[in-house]
């Protein structure tokens, strides 16, 4: 995990996470924190071949342009982006276009190979690792996307509670490990906050790990019933995780 705070924390970088899967890497989401994060971590953009973007909000697309022009201007290659085909039109226009645009017509693909994933299909992200997008609710009316990965692995954009969506991932779809954003205090307007997710059955609680939390986390230590903190600067094995 590069980082696990929330939009708004300071001592946790923003909730994006780095996947190396053999000798590849696809980074999930690319925050305001993200290139300094990268940096800190010995990483540089060049050792990561895709992005894989959930939604757009700063937290998760502000490293973006950083990215973009480095990958051109240092190293001279397009990196794959994977996101989904009705965000690929609000991230250029609304997001990117003011910053990334140089000649009247440029767009997306002059930057990236541009590779659109559909909801509810499962795509091969890289070898060995394949991802389906499920649209979460998040904020009314702004596309927000959470993922399936390799059939075992739930790693949620920023969502709403949805107990009957863990509960079908869970109980009808072989799901083993969950990463779910927590808003620490109530009310879980636009994030599950904490007391929503005790909520959650216990053999539920069992594969939850928690991300996305604010400044405070310190105090919620050992006041997360059966679910665990998912810490930042930290490497999980997905293969140990979902064996559990
Ligand atoms: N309707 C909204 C919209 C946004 N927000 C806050 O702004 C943050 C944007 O990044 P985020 O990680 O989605 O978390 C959002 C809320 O903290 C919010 O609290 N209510
Ligand atoms: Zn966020
Ligand atoms: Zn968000």
């Amino acid at each position: 995990m590069l980082g696990t705070g929330s939009a708004f924390a300071k001592s946790f970088d923003n909730n994006n996470a780095l996947l190396t899967v053999g000798e590849r890497r696809l980074m999930i989401d690319c925050g305001i924190t993200a290139p300094k994060t990268l940096f800190q971590l010995g990483y540089t953009f060049g050792d990561i071949d895709a992005l894989l973007l959930t939604h757009i909000h700063a937290d998760h697309i502000g490293g973006v342009e950083e990215f973009a022009f480095q990958m051109k201007f240092v190293y001279g290659r397009k990196p794959i982006l994977y996101i989904a085909d009705t965000l690929i039109e609000p991230l250029w226009e609304h997001s990117l276009k003011g910053g990334l645009q140089q000649n009247p017509g440029d767009t997306l693909a002059d930057y990236f190979d541009v590779k659109p994933l559909s909801e509810g299909v499962t795509h091969e992200l890289l070898p060995g690792l394949r991802a389906e997008l499920l649209l979460t609710r998040h904020i009314p009316n702004k596309a927000s996307y959470s993922l399936l990965l390799n059939d075992t692995f739930f790693y949620s954009g920023d969502m709403v509670f949805d107990l009957e969506l863990l509960e079908s991932l869970v109980n009808e779809r072989g799901i083993n490990v969950i990463f779910h954003d927590c808003q620490l205090h109530p009310p879980g307007v636009v994030h599950a906050c904490l007391p929503q997710l005790l909520t959650l059955p216990a053999h539920i609680q069992r594969l939850t790990y928690l991300m996305h939390y604010g400044d405070d986390q310190p105090d919620f230590v050992g006041r997360t019933g059966l679910m665990k903190f998912v810490e930042p600067h930290t490497t999980y094995e997905l293969d140990e995780l979902t064996a559990k």
